[in-house]
């Protein structure tokens, strides 16, 4: 697998390798300098691969119903976990808290976005929820997504609930009363979350403030996988100087917001 064998490299193994972030996953470390590619593992093939290639960091890019066995067994055996699949809710967070308790060497790293826009998007939508009478995510994919909402939206809404929370905001003003099954959306907290599957799409958010008289959108959006990698590679960078668990990229940034 590995082209060169560098001594200092990091032994990097791609779980999900033949997904469509997985396969990029794969390209992007065989590209990087300092990194060697040591696994690339499929939905039917065993964990004990990591072991055998001597992976010292994987990143999870599966599935919701994966992801967290896949993690457990890289703490279990001190290997460091980038994690990009959905499906972290606050209960496998707790639990995974609880295992790293127990190998507090290891890093993990969930990260519900990888591209640097996405992740200040949600920051800056974080610091001005608290500004505005109302506040509604809509999150937009391509439609093989198989979760919905997004993890993004989710995590972007749970921060936003807090910041309106923290500054004594109360919830969105809404006089519906009769509305077909699911016409206002998830809630998250008291954010309404909306979810969009459209062909030809990527991967897009937008949060929605409003007070009387004006609006503020924050869009992002990510047209190409491409936009994740550059998150990818900094995770495996950084995740073994941070042990621990690390819930959003932007605990590996300076953001100053
Ligand atoms: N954090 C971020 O920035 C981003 C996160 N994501 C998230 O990443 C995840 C993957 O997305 P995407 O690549 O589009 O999905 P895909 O369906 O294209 O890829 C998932 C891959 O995981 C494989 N897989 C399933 N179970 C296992 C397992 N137990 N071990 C190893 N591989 C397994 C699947 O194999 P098979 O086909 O054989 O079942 C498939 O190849 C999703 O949760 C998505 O939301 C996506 C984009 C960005
Ligand atoms: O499935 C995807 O494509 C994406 N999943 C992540 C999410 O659910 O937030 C990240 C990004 O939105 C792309």
């Amino acid at each position: 697998m590995a082209e060169h064998d560098d001594d200092d490299a990091l032994r990097v193994a791609v779980l999900g390798a033949s997904g469509r972030m997985g396969s990029e996953a794969v390209t992007a470390v065989q590209q990087a300098a300092g990194m060697q590619l040591v696994a690339a593992v499929g939905s039917g093939d065993s964990l004990q691969q990591l072991i055998e290639t001597g992976a010292t960091h994987m990143v999870d890019l599966t599935v919701p119903d994966a992801t967290e066995e896949n993690v457990r067994f890289a703490v279990e055996h001190g290997i460091h976990a980038v994690v990009g699949t959905t499906g972290w809710d606050s209960e496998r967070l707790t639990a995974l808290e609880q295992k790293l308790a127990a190998h507090s060497e290891v890093g993990v790293l969930i990260a519900p976005n990888f591209a640097l826009g996405a992740v200040l998007a949600s920051a800056f939508a974080a610091k001005a929820a608290q500004y505005f009478e109302s506040a509604e995510v809509i999150e937009l994919h391509h439609p093989k997504k198989v979760d919905a909402p997004s993890g993004t939206a989710v995590r972007t809404a749970e921060l936003m609930a807090a910041s309106r929370r923290a500054a004594g905001v109360g919830p969105s003003p809404d006089a519906t009363q009769k509305q077909l099954d699911g016409a206002r959306g998830a809630t998250v907290e008291d954010i309404h979350v909306h979810s969009v599957r459209l062909r030809g799409l990527v991967a897009h958010q937008e949060v929605l403030l409003g007070s009387t008289g004006e609006q503020l959108s924050i869009r992002h959006d990510s047209f190409d996988r491409a936009s994740f990698m550059p998150g990818v590679l900094l995770g495996l960078r950084t995740v073994a100087a941070r042990p621990g668990l690390t819930h959003g990229l932007d605990g590996y940034l300076d953001l100053g917001l």
